[in-house]
């Protein structure tokens, strides 16, 4: 492959690494059901996540009938048993994606991941799908006092991944400021849970499948 002009490949997870909605999906129909409210399809579940697990309970709560505190507190805590113990069952990797870690990490990058999702979570559902050893260093949505769009936990991953020029790959809004606010480029994978078209992100380059992927950092 290309040589590449980045010593860190920071990716963002659900959305961008792995198909995670239809678990998420299950999680928020358990709860759902507990609570007496009517299910949600993938596609409106799919439009709700990328702001971490209380942005999520918060939304399908919203959509489904009026959220308040109490709820969400109730929601939240259905939804962590439950998506803990199924964290990989519908859960997919995007076609692909595993060459294109291994393509990167051939060419010498340091691969690292930033998500909102809880870190135990992270971790847990990284090692399910077989990935512990490919990542210098994951950073989840609890990790730090702020998640993303704020820059810090984009920084400390490449941080804890050894430092130098970096990009993230992500799927979302949040992602792209998170991206601009750290000044670190942004690569947008359509594949993924955007509210809005790809192409609206402002990213220096949108790829259509890993397939694309190196070719698109090795131009930046
Ligand atoms: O938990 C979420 O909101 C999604 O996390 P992400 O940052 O990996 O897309
Ligand atoms: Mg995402």
């Amino acid at each position: 492959m290309p040589a590449l002009p980045f010593d860190i490949v920071v990716f963002d997870l659900d959305g961008t690494l792995a198909d995670t909605a239809p678990d998420l999906a299950g999680a928020l129909a358990h709860m759902l059901s507990r609570l007496g409210r009517p299910e949600l399809t993938l596609d409106a579940v799919r439009t709700m996540i990328g702001n971490g697990v209380r942005a999520l309970v918060r939304r399908a709560l919203r959509a489904t009938g009026g959220a308040d505190e109490i709820l969400e507190e109730e929601g939240h805590a259905l939804f962590l048993a439950h998506y803990g113990a199924h964290l990989c069952i519908g859960t997919k990797p995007y076609p692909g994606t595993e060459q294109a870690l291994d393509a990167l990490a051939e060419s010498g990058a340091a691969l690292a991941v930033c998500t909102n999702k809880p870190e135990a979570f992270a971790r847990a559902l990284i090692a399910q799908l077989g990935w512990e050893s490919r990542f210098a260093a994951i950073v989840g949505g609890d990790s730090l006092a702020a998640r993303k769009p704020d820059p810090a936990p984009l920084h400390e991953a490449i941080a804890r991944a050894g430092g130098g020029r970096a990009v993230l790959v992500g799927d979302s809004v949040t992602d792209a400021a998170t991206a601009r606010a750290a000044g670190v480029p942004f690569v947008v994978v359509r594949f993924g849970y955007s509210d809005r078209p790809v192409e609206d992100l402002g990213a220096d380059a949108v790829v259509d499948s890993f397939a694309g992927l190196t070719d698109a950092l090795a131009d930046l």
